[in-house]
């Protein structure tokens, strides 16, 4: 009986750390401009898949691109949101934590953008040829 207890605690503590982790997915795309970019990216990426049907590796490849550049997104807000949080006021250090932190999201969009271009492009080659 306490197992069955233990299990069912368990499992409801699990649930409600997916509710706190949808709150802060939620959070990101509701108060930060820059995700109505990522989500353009995602979409247009996710539509742009279905149109020229994209193989298993490559919808591999894609999908892990969105999510990194969305975990690197949330990342960088919770970052800033600390940063704000212990330095309210003006300070050279903190400016460099959100700046370092933004370059991280920089470079994964970068890589992203990159991987996109080399997917969607050979696709594309291979359906002109045909
Ligand atoms: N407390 C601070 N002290 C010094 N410089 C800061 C501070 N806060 C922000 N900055 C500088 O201003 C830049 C923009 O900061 P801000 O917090 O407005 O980020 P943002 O990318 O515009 O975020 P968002 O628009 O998503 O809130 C930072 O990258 C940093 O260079």
């Amino acid at each position: 009986m306490n197992l069955l207890i233990n299990v069912r605690n368990s499992l409801l503590k699990t649930a409600r750390s997916f509710t706190y982790a949808f709150k802060g997915i939620y959070l990101v795309i509701r108060f930060e401009n820059n995700t109505r970019i990522h989500l353009f990216a995602s979409i247009i990426a996710l539509l742009l898949g279905v149109l020229v049907k994209l193989s298993a590796i490559e919808w591999a490849l894609i999908l892990m691109q969105i999510g990194l550049v969305w975990a690197a997104e949330i990342f960088n807000t919770a970052l800033e949101k600390l940063v704000d949080l212990v330095s309210p006021g003006f300070n050279p250090k903190a400016g460099a934590v959100k700046d370092i932190a933004a370059g991280a999201v920089l470079v994964i969009s970068i890589m992203a953008l990159a991987v996109g271009v080399l997917v969607f492009g050979n696709k594309l080659n291979m359906l002109i040829k045909f």
